[in-house]
């Protein structure tokens, strides 16, 4: 038994107080786990565009008060009534996408989408309906059903997975989205085959991480197409044999010369940019009568996608997935697995390293470009 089980911990938490407004770094309370709810000790947590995204105020889910961050890893504190998934000390990653194994789409052996807390995760509460966290006086909401830019946090049994005690927790909390996002995307979603052509736009930690996964499943041609020149280096880095930046190119389309880089299209394509043009370019390059398109890149409020119905009719397909279509209790463990074995790289993302109360600054890093994760 912790010192501090059944207690409410105080602790420090990036706030998100209102869209658009820096983090703000406060002593927040987080009350104890009811029933089939875990409490953690943050150990580190990675940053994530899809963080920015809602704290800019384009989330069509996001509100406010709000503790972000989806990308932890940490150590069980204290656990609920009736959990039985983890136990006290466990070393853990919460998951953004639950698996309940129960519900009809954990069921269906189609998707790792689990529908039973969606609802209650999508308004920002815990399955019950109420928050954990309180500052100065008011209630604040949960995100994603994760909330890792605080030192404790509650998150329901079905959102977290326990893994190994060997490796960091520095590591293993970028297995919590991008990494394993990317990887998911070309290994599960895709199921990328031996000497096939892929495109992958966009090379931050998500690309980079389809590349890895194009390069396990043994692609054949890996083209990166970035607007950032030094995404080169990176991307030869992971496994790219080429690399485009559709800034130069001349008159030609991007999707006129990937076509033409391949004859007649890619096998794959992966948006890993959120840009609605560029999940066009990324369908368009498809070849016709089987290329597929994974869109992974978060677009913001209002955005849609448009093409002609005639790329369809001609056989090219547009899916997407979240977390990389992987199931997290059931399939973190062999990720992880994996990067203990030297099969899956995890330390050459992690570019920058700050202390929780520098969270702005991380988020600037984030967006200045040369940062990965
Ligand atoms: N579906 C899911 O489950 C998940 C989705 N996401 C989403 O995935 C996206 C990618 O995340 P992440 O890898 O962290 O993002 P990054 O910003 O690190 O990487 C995106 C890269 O794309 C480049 N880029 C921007 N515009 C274009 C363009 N028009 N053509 C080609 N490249 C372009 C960026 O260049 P520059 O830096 O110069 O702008 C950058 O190098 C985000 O939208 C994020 O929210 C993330 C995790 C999970
Ligand atoms: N809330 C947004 C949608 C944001 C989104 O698509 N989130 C992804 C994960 S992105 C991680 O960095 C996701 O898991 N989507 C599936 C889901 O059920 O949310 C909006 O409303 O546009
Ligand atoms: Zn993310
Ligand atoms: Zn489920």
């Amino acid at each position: 038994m912790s010192s501090t089980e059944g207690k409410t911990i105080t602790c420090k938490a990036a706030v998100a107080w209102e869209p658009g407004e820096p983090l703000s770094i406060e002593k927040i309370e987080v009350a104890p786990p009811r029933a089939h709810e875990v409490r953690i000790r943050i150990h580190y947590t990675g940053v994530c565009h899809t963080d920015a995204y809602t704290l800019s105020g384009k989330d069509p889910e996001g509100a406010f008060p709000i503790v972000l961050g989806h990308e932890g890893a940490g150590i069980v504190e204290s656990i609920g009534e009736g959990v039985t998934s983890v136990r006290l000390g466990d070393h853990v990653v919460a998951l953004y996408t639950p698996e309940c194994r129960e519900c009809k789409f954990c069921k269906s052996g189609k998707t790792n989408l689990c529908g039973k807390i969606r609802a209650t995760q999508g308004k920002g509460v815990m399955p019950d309906g109420t928050s954990r966290f309180r500052a100065k006086g008011k209630d604040l909401l949960h995100f994603m059903g994760t909330s890792t830019f605080s030192q404790y946090t509650v998150v329901a049994d079905i959102s977290v997975v326990a893994i190994t005690y060997d490796v960091s927790m520095e590591k293993t909390c970028l297995l919590g989205c991008g990494i394993t996002t990317g990887y998911g995307a070309a290994v599960v979603t895709a199921g990328v085959e031996k000497g096939s052509t892929v495109a992958v736009f966009g090379a931050g930690c998500v690309g980079l991480s389809v590349i890895q996964g194009a390069v396990k499943c043994g692609a054949s041609q890996i083209i990166v197409v970035d607007v950032n020149d030094k995404k080169e280096e990176w991307s030869k880095k992971f496994g790219a044999t080429h690399f485009v930046n559709p800034y130069k190119i001349g008159d030609q389309t991007i999707q006129e010369k990937l076509i033409e880089m391949t004859d007649g299209g890619l096998d794959y394509t992966f948006d890993c940019t959120g840009n609605v043009q560029v999940m066009r370019a990324a369908l368009e390059a498809c070849h016709k009568g089987w290329g597929q398109s994974i869109v992974i890149g978060v677009a913001a409020a209002g955005q849609e996608i448009s093409t002609r119905p005639f790329q369809l009719v001609t056989g090219r397909v547009w899916k997407g997935c979240a977390f990389g279509g992987i199931k997290g209790r059931t399939q973190l463990p062999d990720l992880v697995k994996d990067y203990m074995e030297g099969k899956l790289k995890v330390d050459e993302f992690i570019t920058h390293r700050e202390p929780l109360d520098q969270i702005n600054k991380a988020f600037d890093q984030m967006k200045a470009g040369d940062c990965i994760r």
